[in-house]
């Protein structure tokens, strides 16, 4: 390893506190209340509760979401036997990924014993501490009878991970790698060096897929596994024993389709690769240093399929794919056990999921680079959201109809949902709107037709039906980015492009523009250039003449110069200053909604209550009650200066024009967040509780408190929409999402829906 990455990976671990995990209560415990409830007595009735009916202990610990990492440290990656201590770091670094990537709470054992049965003892005493138990790093042969004995006596799921997660992936990689090559499973020649866990049990795993036996030929570090060899030999090993001469590796390297390396650095030469078949399939496993690097492959087989276990080249084949996504199906429906159901549902869905084009978060997580299957893209990528949202469900649904789910789970709807909002959080918020928008599908069109973002969200919107989507833009670039990402958009059937500078309906919308324009000074000539190179004043005039249900812009350019056109062609609504900006933010806490984000720099007290009915309007349209703070810098009259007053001012016109509205101010951020400190400075506030709604008095304020909220409490923005406009029209940001563009798209959608009643 570079030193440079040695010393940063040092660092890491090191600082700002050592190791990569702590523990976060889950509950408050601020008050003695909270002391008694939580500890003695309050407790005892949840520890009775469980003495009487075990089955609860999912209802009232951790139990239930929680796995055992655990190791003796004799396999340590590709590191060999360096002790039960030294492998705490890679058992805490599979702890993180359980918990990032599907929310499983998992701790790190490290057992300290090279003795089976000890071994075994140790850990199946944890079975009332832990819903699951992922054995790591265990060598073989030992692995083999550790995890069988404790398979047989402990009643919750036991998985050594080097084994069958490992299988799982490798089997994908190499069912879509077979796919690529336009090879039969059942026809390969096929070597495997390694004959330790991970190779066994994918050798196991692939046999069962129809790889011949006849056709494997393993080899260890004592060299090809032969019938009559006496070195190292176990009834695990034995089993892919072959008659042959061959005793090396470079003895049976010719016309070779799959090589699989689950063994050591270095162990397969280029020598070897030149001799092996057409289109040879190379996994090369060991980690963190492969059997051979893709670069000595590529440099003499341009026809080779190359997959590693490491995050820096294409095809990472890592049991990171499976380990958190299978243990999440499998606690969420109480598993008593994984089985080779359960396997195979992972196996199918990893698979299935690599010939879909690659999410929008994976493409911003890989540095914006496009995915689609193929000899780069054999299976998804470690950060695909969707292995959260497809494996779980797969797994759960396996158990379930193998009769190994103490808890069956009744509603999949709801649980499939329930994922989708650990993964995109705006999930649980945007379902309804997502659910009317599809119901009444809206033409949406988009200014920046040809941004790939843009075309990445209009695939999705696609997908899920939500709605008619309509680009503007070059039709050939258009369709070059549909193409680079491997989407399956459709022109004419299932998009509409229009290119403004070959517009058909070009005369209808230059004088719709002119006749809007004409006394701002623009001529008919200048109309004409407008509505042929700028996308938003042609997406605005669309939804003016009826040829577009909303419009969607700026995820390209700055907001200033798109809100110009919004103004200028799209306009607030009689009786309104000024349209306004409300962003939606969603945290841990709750869903907030903060209003002027982006439109008024100061606006009058008039416009501030006006925004105030028009934000509350928009939230119901979301299904919340809406709970108004005007905030500033003073608290119910603690200072006195304009801006105090302003809002003061604001909450009284509020009060008269929209007295249903429930509102408060003007006040601190916290008291409007906190019925215990209003409580502390008056009773009888218009609202209880907290308030999320929350009224800036200037855009400074309220452009910084949304920034500033959605970088501290890691808030998940929907927004900006606009309020008060004639018609559907809203301007997002450049810094927008191919998922903030989703939710926009449903929410412009149901903005148009309203407005037609
Ligand atoms: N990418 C992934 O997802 C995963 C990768 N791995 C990697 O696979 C490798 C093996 O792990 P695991 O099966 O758990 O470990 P084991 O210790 O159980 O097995 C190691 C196997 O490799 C063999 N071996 C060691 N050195 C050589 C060599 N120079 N030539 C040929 N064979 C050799 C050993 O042979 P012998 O018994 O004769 O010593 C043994 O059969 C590790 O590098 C690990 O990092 C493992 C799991 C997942
Ligand atoms: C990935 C893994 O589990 C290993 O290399 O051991
Ligand atoms: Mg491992």
């Amino acid at each position: 390893m570079a030193d440079e990455l040695s010393q940063a990976a040092l660092d890491y671990h090191r600082y700002p506190t050592p190791g990569k995990l702590e523990v976060t209560p889950t509950k408050n415990m601020v008050n003695q209340r909270d002391l008694a409830l939580a500890y003695s007595p309050g407790v005892a009735a949840a520890s009775l509760a469980i003495a009487e009916n075990p089955a609860c202990a999912a209802d009232y610990t951790t139990r239930g979401n929680l796995v055992a990492v655990i190791s003796n440290g004799t396999a340590v990656l590709g590191l060999g036997s360096i002790g039960a201590l030294a492998s705490k770091p890679v058992m805490e670094g599979k702890a993180v990924l359980f918990k990032k990537f599907a929310g499983v709470n998992a701790f790190d054992i490290e057992v300290d014993t090279l003795d089976v049965g000890r071994f075994v003892d140790a850990v199946s005493l944890l079975e009332p501490t832990f819903g699951g138990i992922n054995l790591e790093d265990i060598k073989a042969p030992e692995c083999f009878e550790v995890e069988k004995r404790l398979k047989a006596i402990m009643k919750i799921p036991v998985f050594h991970d080097d084994q069958h997660g490992t299988a799982i992936c490798v089997a994908a990689a190499i069912r879509n790698g077979l796919r690529v090559a336009g090879k039969n499973i059942g026809e390969i020649k096929f070597v495997c060096s390694g004959a330790g866990a991970a190779a066994i049990a994918c050798l196991n795993l692939l046999v069962e897929m129809g790889l011949k036996k006849e056709n494997i030929t393993v080899n260890d570090r004592f060299g090809i596994i032969y019938k009559g060899r006496v070195d190292e030999m176990n009834p695990y090993n034995s089993a892919y024993a072959i008659e042959t001469e061959a005793r090396t590796l470079d003895d049976v390297m010719d016309d070779v389709d799959v090589f699989l390396g689950l063994s050591a650095p270095g162990v397969l030469k280029q020598e070897h690769v030149k001799r092996m078949a057409a289109n040879p399939l190379i996994l090369a496993l060991a980690n963190p240093e492969p059997e051979i690097r893709p670069e000595l492959v590529h440099a003499v087989r341009g026809d080779a399929i190359m997959a590693t276990g490491r995050s820096d080249y294409p095809n990472q084949v890592n049991n990171v794919l499976c380990f958190p996504f299978l243990f999440r199906g499998a606690l969420d429906v109480g598993a008593t056990e994984i089985n080779d159901a359960m396997k195979i549902a992972v196996v199918d869905a990893i698979g299935d999921l690599a010939m879909r084009e690659a999410a929008d978060t994976v493409v911003a997580a890989y540095g914006g680079k496009a995915f689609s299957f193929g000899r780069e893209y054999l299976i998804p990528k470690p950060f695909d959201p969707r292995l959260m949202t497809i494996i779980p469900p797969r797994v759960a649904k396996a158990a379930m109809d193998t009769g190994v789910a103490t808890r069956p789970i009744e509603d999949f709807d709801a649980y499939q949902r329930q994922l989708e909002t650990f993964v995109f959080r705006s999930g649980m918020t945007m379902k309804p709107v997502f659910e009317l928008a599809k119901r009444n599908q809206q033409r949406i069109v988009f200014a920046e037709g040809e941004s790939q973002r843009v075309i990445n969200a209009v695939q999705i919107l696609v997908d899920d039906g939500i709605c008619k989507p309509i680009l503007l833009g070059d039709p050939a670039s258009i369709q070059q980015n549909i193409d680079n990402y491997g989407l399956r958009l459709k022109v004419g059937e299932n998009i509409e492009v229009i290119d403004p500078r070959n517009n058909p309906e070009y005369k209808k919308h230059k004088q719709a523009y002119y006749e809007l324009m004409c006394r701002k000074g623009i001529t008919p000539s200048y109309s004409k250039r407008v509505i042929a190179t700028r996308n938003t004043a042609l997406a605005a005039i669309m939804v003016r003449a009826g040829d577009a249900d909303a419009m969607l812009c700026g995820v390209e350019g700055n907001y200033i110069s798109h809100l110009r056109y919004i103004r200028d062609l799209i306009g607030a609504r009689p009786g309104l200053a000024d349209v306004a900006a409300v962003t939606m933010l969603i945290l841990k806490r709750g869903t907030y909604f903060l209003t002027d984000t982006h439109v008024s720099v100061n606006p009058t007290a008039t416009q501030i209550a006006d925004s105030t009915a028009l934000a509350a309007e928009l939230m119901a349209g979301f299904g919340m009650e809406p709970k108004a703070a005007l905030l500033s810098h003073s608290n119910f009259g603690s200072r006195q200066n304009e801006h105090s007053e302003k809002m003061r001012q604001a909450l009284q016109i509020l009060r008269d024009k929209y007295p249903q509205i429930l509102a408060e101010g003007e006040m601190h951020a916290d008291a409007a967040l906190s019925q215990e400190i209003r409580d502390r400075l008056f009773k009888n506030s218009a609202f209880t509780g907290e308030a999320n709604l929350l009224v800036c008095p200037s855009l400074n304020a309220a452009n910084i408190a949304y920034n500033m909220t959605k970088m501290l409490a890691d808030g998940l923005p929907v927004g900006p929409m606009l309020v008060g406009t004639n018609y559907p029209a809203h301007i997002l940001t450049e810094s927008t999402t191919v998922r903030g563009i989703v939710n926009m798209a449903a929410y412009a959608s149901l903005d148009a829906m309203h407005r037609k009643g």
